[in-house]
């Protein structure tokens, strides 16, 4: 299995590294990259930053035989549908990733301790908008305990459980 590294404007967090979390990109460069065609798909998320997936190597592991997984949001899901429908042979599963509880979630949100009370009420408001379209997906998986929630998700992608 491989996870696909995502191109953002974002700016890193502390500890998140160029490369391994994201590919931390200029708004130029993203520009960039969209008018390449160098990009699965892309959205502005959380009403402020954009994330994309880079084309070229999920292609290239898809040519290899290997299961990608992509860890994008609900506008995301929905433009990787549409490419697929255009992809012959390609099989594609959709996964909601789902808290046990919205009370949970926002207990993790402040939790990470990574935004401002204003950015937090902002993401919680796409949690909504995303949890309202949960049934548009192929399977929901609820992410209570990380490692059961990823042995779930490893079991849904047909590649053996990570070894811990
Ligand atoms: N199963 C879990 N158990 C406990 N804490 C978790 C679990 N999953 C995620 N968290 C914690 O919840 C917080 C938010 O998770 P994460 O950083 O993955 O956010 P996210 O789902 O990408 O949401 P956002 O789009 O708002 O960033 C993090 O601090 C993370 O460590
Ligand atoms: N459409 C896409 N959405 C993406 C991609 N990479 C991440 N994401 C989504 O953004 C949120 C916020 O991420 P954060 O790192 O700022 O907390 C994340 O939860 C995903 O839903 C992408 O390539 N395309």
């Amino acid at each position: 299995m491989w996870l696909s590294v995502s191109a953002t404007t974002r700016s890193p967090r502390p500890g998140e590294v160029d490369g391994l979390h994201y590919r931390f990109v200029s708004h130029e460069e993203f520009d960039r990259l969209v008018a390449a065609g160098e990009m699965l798909e892309w959205a502005v998320v959380h009403g402020q930053n954009r994330y994309g997936t880079p084309r070229g190597p999920v292609e290239d592991k898809i040519r290899a035989g290997v299961p990608v997984l992509l860890e994008i949001d609900l506008q995301g899901a929905r433009q990787v549908r549409e490419a697929v429908q255009t992809m012959d042979g390609l099989d594609a599963c959709f996964v909601f990733l789902a808290p046990p509880s919205f009370a949970e979630l926002e207990r993790r949100l402040v939790g990470r301790g990574t935004e401002s009370a204003e950015e937090r009420e902002r993401r919680l408001a796409t949690a909504r908008v995303e949890l309202a379209a949960e049934s548009e997906f192929d399977v929901t998986i609820v992410n209570d305990e990380v490692h059961r929630a990823t042995d779930e998700l490893m079991s849904v992608m047909g590649v053996p459980a990570l070894t811990r």
